[in-house]
């Protein structure tokens, strides 16, 4: 069995930015400019502390040139840095959210482009909550906290500088005391934080999934009356997402014990730096240079220390979608296409497939040797009982799986290498349940390839002899309703069968709709198959027998086995009452 690509729950952290740079290069340079307006920002800060301790020296010595020039350097710095401050705001946040903004259209061309396999195999909330509410957090860090980090790290780094510059020994003792202990809190946070906020993130992830899936059965809770049991499960994994938030914020609070350490640092500054000036060592000017720069140093930890825990959040957002990029990528290079190898096939031509092995799971093959051939304009119809294998069959035909054992071929060339847009224009599948979009019928009839215009939709229509189902619907612009529905099982099939004909692949493998649909639908589909050019190969996965009925040849699944092909209907009319 071919590896299933999957996402890692709580994926790796390490190195997050480094493996994020693709996505950043494209923006460095706007990056780079908001950066540099930051960093003179946090400098102009900075700059006060020394011009009030020049100003405080002044004034003890009388000296009044010195204390106006301080002065008036002190309001032209107050100018500059409200300019800065804002620029640096405007410009970081518009380069953040364009880095955002092209991890959102990635994470949306990678899921929409998906291997199938991939897609089954995960809940499809936590893949929304990768796209929606990790880019979200992370639109929101870039938005407020992004700044905050950059001046706060910039100030604090200038303030050292100037410390230093001052006194480097009254700089050691206030390091000495601060530094330690803050690293050792620093480090007791990060022990805990990315399980703690890796498992936050997850526990989230788990409800949004669960909170999907309601939506999607609800008919089935409601009639089977599955709904206190499927309300226990959501308030188990509700009550586990509260205590891992829950875990999270004690984590987060521990960063609050730094604010302690600065209180005790300022005590130990005023004691040696007082000694210092009743010594004569040091004058009272930089004691006040050292009191003030040592606030901005305190704040900007301080800053730095409050967003740990936002910085934390992002990190793990911005590593479970490099995740989810990470492993789109390598499932859509297992698909069949990815490699697109081969020249171009013709856009007609025979389809065969030879001794296909296929397995969900390791040990248990729905398909074995499966070996069967569609010439040009074919009309097949495939029947078996329940389980027999016909759905797989039809999505390793038209390459959605690559098979396990065996080969797909379009006109002699083996589906994996065709490029995944070229196959598409050769073999197309309407599934049994046609996913819509919300919007009118237009809209949905858009998604193909060949961007169609109104024109060609209305030919479309007629070719298939659907104009009565579509006035009846109230045209091309008919609402459809939230994804299609308002549209029963079998038109939104119609819909697929109109998507298949606006593609115009040589192949179209249908798996009809199960035979529950009315019967004028019915009808319908079965009159716009025939309305199918002559050329077109069709294959449909038949549930009802009066499909059968039409369709010159019969194969008959049994167990992933073909167990017989027929051109008379008898044997697929008594596999099908065998089936009910
Ligand atoms: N995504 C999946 N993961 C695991 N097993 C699967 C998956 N899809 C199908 N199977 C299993 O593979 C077997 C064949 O399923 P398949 O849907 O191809 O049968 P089918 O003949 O189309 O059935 P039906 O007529 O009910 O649609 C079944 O045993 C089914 O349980």
């Amino acid at each position: 069995m071919a590896e299933t690509v999957l996402l890692n729950e709580q994926p790796d952290e390490r190195r997050v930015l480094r493996r994020a740079a693709p996505y950043l290069r494209p923006h460095r340079r706007a990056l780079l400019v908001a950066v540099v307006v930051g960093l003179a920002d946090s400098a102009a800060l900075v700059a006060v502390a020394p011009l009030i301790g020049r100003a405080t020296d002044a004034l003890l010595g009388k000296d009044r040139g010195g204390l106006l020039s301080a002065a008036a350097v002190l309001v032209l710095l107050a100018v500059l840095q409200l300019g800065l401050a804002r620029a640096g705001e405007l410009l970081l946040a518009k380069a953040g959210e364009n880095v955002v903004r092209s991890l959102r259209e990635k994470c949306v061309e990678n899921l929409a482009s998906a291997p199938l396999r991939f897609l089954e195999s995960h809940r499809s909330g936590d893949l929304l909550r990768r796209t929606t509410g990790e880019v979200a957090a992370l639109a929101s860090f870039v938005r407020m906290h992004l700044r905050n980090l950059v001046s706060a790290t910039a100030t604090l780094l200038f303030t050292l500088v100037v410390l230093f510059g001052y006194s480097w020994q009254l700089a050691l003792v206030q390091l000495a005391v601060f530094v330690p202990l803050t690293l050792l809190v620093m480090r007791w946070f990060q022990r805990s934080a990315p399980r703690a906020f890796g498992g936050k993130a997850a526990a989230e992830a788990t409800v949004a999934a669960t909170f999907t899936e309601t939506l999607n059965v609800r008919e089935a809770l409601q009639s089977a009356r599955g709904l206190p049991g499927w309300l226990r499960r959501f308030d188990r994994e509700n009550t586990a997402a509260v205590g891992a938030a829950r875990r999270a914020i004690r984590v987060e609070n521990r960063i609050d014990l730094v604010g302690l350490i600065e209180g005790f640092a300022l005590v130990v500054l005023l004691l040696v730096g007082g000694w210092s000036v009743s010594r004569g060592a040091m004058g009272v000017g930089t004691v006040v240079v050292f009191v003030l720069a040592s606030r901005n140093l305190f704040d900007s930890f301080s800053d730095i220390s409050q967003l740990v825990g936002e910085v934390q959040t992002a990190r793990t957002g911005l590593a479970r979608l490099l995740d989810l990029l990470a492993a789109t990528d390598r499932a859509a290079a297992q698909t069949p296409g990815a490699a697109g190898t081969a020249a171009e096939p013709p856009l007609r031509g025979e389809l065969v497939c030879e001794d296909l092995g296929y397995s969900y799971r390791d040990g248990t093959e729905v398909l074995r040797g499966v070996s069967l051939t569609f010439p040009v304009g074919d009309r097949t119809g495939v029947v078996g009982e329940t389980g027999s294998g016909k759905t797989t069959l039809s999505k390793l035909l038209c390459g959605l799986y690559a098979p396990d054992r065996g080969v797909v071929r379009f006109a002699g060339v083996d589906l994996r290498d065709i490029p995944e847009a070229e196959l598409r224009r050769r073999v197309v599948l309407v599934p049994q349940e046609v996913r819509m979009v919300t919007g009118t019928v237009a809209a949905n009839l858009e998604l193909v390839h060949t961007t169609p215009d109104r024109a060609a939709m209305e030919r479309a229509v007629a070719e298939l002899g659907l104009e009565d189902w579509l006035r009846d619907l109230g045209g091309l612009d008919a609402e459809v309703g939230v994804r299609g529905s308002r549209l029963s099982a079998g038109e939104r099939q119609i819909v697929g069968l109109l998507r298949a004909a606006l593609a115009d692949p040589a192949v179209l493998v249908l798996d009809e709709a199960t035979a529950d649909i009315d019967p004028v639908t019915a009808g319908r589909l079965e009159h716009a198959l025939d309305g199918m050019r002559g050329d077109r190969t069709i294959v449909v996965v038949a549930h009802r027998p009066a499909t059968i009925a039409r369709l010159p040849r019969v194969i008959a699944l049994d167990g992933g086995r073909v167990a017989g092909t027929t051109a008379d209907a008898t044997m697929a009319r008594t596999t099908m009452v065998n089936a009910s």
